[in-house]
């Protein structure tokens, strides 16, 4: 018996493949292949056995960890593996897509608006879920109230916001993009960039931050797992769950939360400060950013969260490796000042000595192409093979998806 598996399930949805009787599950079987799915085993006998896909899974409300019930794990002899259906499906006017990613309030698929022929990426937010996440729904709330009024070339666009309240959903439509800068940056040996790539990546940061603090927004979570990249490398912040409109009438950016991630907090946070500055949190945080891009490593470390905190809280930084160019060094020190007043602002950043002059690309240093955990090399759009299903459903029996997709 292995109680992580399963919990028995019925459901009068039209499952599997369409039937409507009852299907009641007796086995859920974690997936082979793709982490998305999951393999039912059920009263329709050894032939019901279906991949079922993440609608199909989050209309069921699978809940994993409740397991109120318990069944033998099936055999992997018996398990009848199928490939997944791309059943295509329409929330609106767009085309859904694959799965891009996930984060903590939910899932991000690649979607086409059929008008326009856009890509784009959605949030999918469940009601339940931001129940369940601390001041979840707060902080989604605050989020779209922040993306309707930012537009700025470097702050990832707000298209559209489709609530279905028969599902409790939201679907928070944005701007596509193909990579995260950290994944990017996990991708390599070093987990850095060359300097030129990251002083590229530096500046529309600056331009993204100087265009939201004119606009009284702190982020308060600029990090480079929130940094995405667009096709023709343009850097997207994104992620403002925790970032703060601050009080259009007052002279002071004075905050009282923090609830960024824990490496690039400032020492001011990491005390407990009841109040600090909201401006001098983003200039720490991109100075950890640019350390973390430059060095591969970060200022503070600790085996835990707790350790991390007290050692970011405690002392100065480790100084910046020595083969760093100086000027980088120099900048890097500043931006890390304990004293946040000390700490300079993004137009004195912008004067810097390494951001005015353009670092060379080094012989032996290779650019690192933005990249997904999901997509492949080219960035193919991942609603085609969806369409192909509406359109060609029964040509799959005589074409493979490449033919389909690129002609014989
Ligand atoms: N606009 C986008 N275009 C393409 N992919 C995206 C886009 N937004 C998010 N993603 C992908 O979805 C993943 C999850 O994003 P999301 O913003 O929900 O969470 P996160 O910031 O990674 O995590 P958390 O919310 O837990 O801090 C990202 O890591 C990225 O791979």
């Amino acid at each position: 018996m292995d109680p992580r598996m399963c919990r028995k399930i019925s459901s009068s949805e039209s499952l599997p493949d369409g039937e409507n009787e009852e299907f009641e599950v007796s086995n859920i079987i974690a997936p082979q292949e793709s982490e998305e799915n999951f393999l039912l085993e059920g009263n329709l006998g050894r032939h019901s056995v279906t991949w079922l896909d993440d609608d199909q899974i989050e209309d069921l409300d699978l809940n994993l960890d409740h397991t109120n019930l318990f069944f033998h794990r099936v055999d992997s002899a018996d398990i009848i593996y199928r490939s997944k259906k791309k059943k295509c499906k329409m929330v609106g006017k767009y085309v859904m897509g694959d799965v891009l990613g996930e984060g903590s309030y939910g899932k991000v698929k690649e979607m086409l608006d059929s008008e326009t022929l856009c890509r784009r990426a959605v949030k999918i937010l469940k009601k339940r879920k931001l129940r369940r996440i601390p001041n979840g729904e707060q902080n989604v709330q605050r989020e779209i109230q922040l993306l309707r009024i930012l537009r700025h070339k470097n702050v990832i666009e707000l298209v559209d916001v489709i609530y279905n309240d028969e599902k409790q959903k939201m679907y928070l439509v944005m701007e596509f993009c193909v990579g995260v800068l950290q994944d990017m940056l996990e991708s390599t040996p070093s987990k850095k960039f060359p300097q030129r790539q990251a002083h590229e990546y530096f500046t529309q940061l600056l331009d993204g931050l100087e265009y939201l603090h004119g606009q009284g927004v702190v982020h308060k979570d600029i990090k480079p797992g929130n940094l995405l990249l667009t096709l023709d490398q343009m850097l997207k912040i994104t992620d403002f769950g925790v970032a703060e409109a601050l009080d259009m009438f007052s002279p002071e950016d004075t905050c009282y939360t923090g609830q960024g991630s824990p490496a690039f907090q400032p020492p001011e946070i990491a005390n407990g400060a009841e109040q600090f500055s909201g401006i001098k949190v983003d200039i720490w945080s991109s100075g950890v950013t640019l350390y973390n891009m430059t060095t591969g490593r970060y200022p503070f470390e600790g085996d835990n969260v707790y350790r991390l905190l007290e050692a970011i809280g405690r002392g100065e930084p480790a100084p910046p490796p020595q083969n760093l160019a100086p000027t980088l060094q120099c900048l890097l020190i500043h931006m890390l000042k304990r004293n946040p007043d000390e700490r300079p602002s993004v137009q004195e950043i912008r004067r810097h000595d390494w951001v005015r002059s353009r670092p060379p690309l080094l012989s032996g240093e290779t650019v690192v192409g933005p990249r997904s955990r999901r997509s492949d090399e080219l960035h193919s759009s991942t609603v085609v093979p969806y369409l192909v299903e509406r359109h060609y459903a029964s040509a799959h029996h005589f074409f493979t998806e490449r033919e389909l997709r690129h002609g014989k």
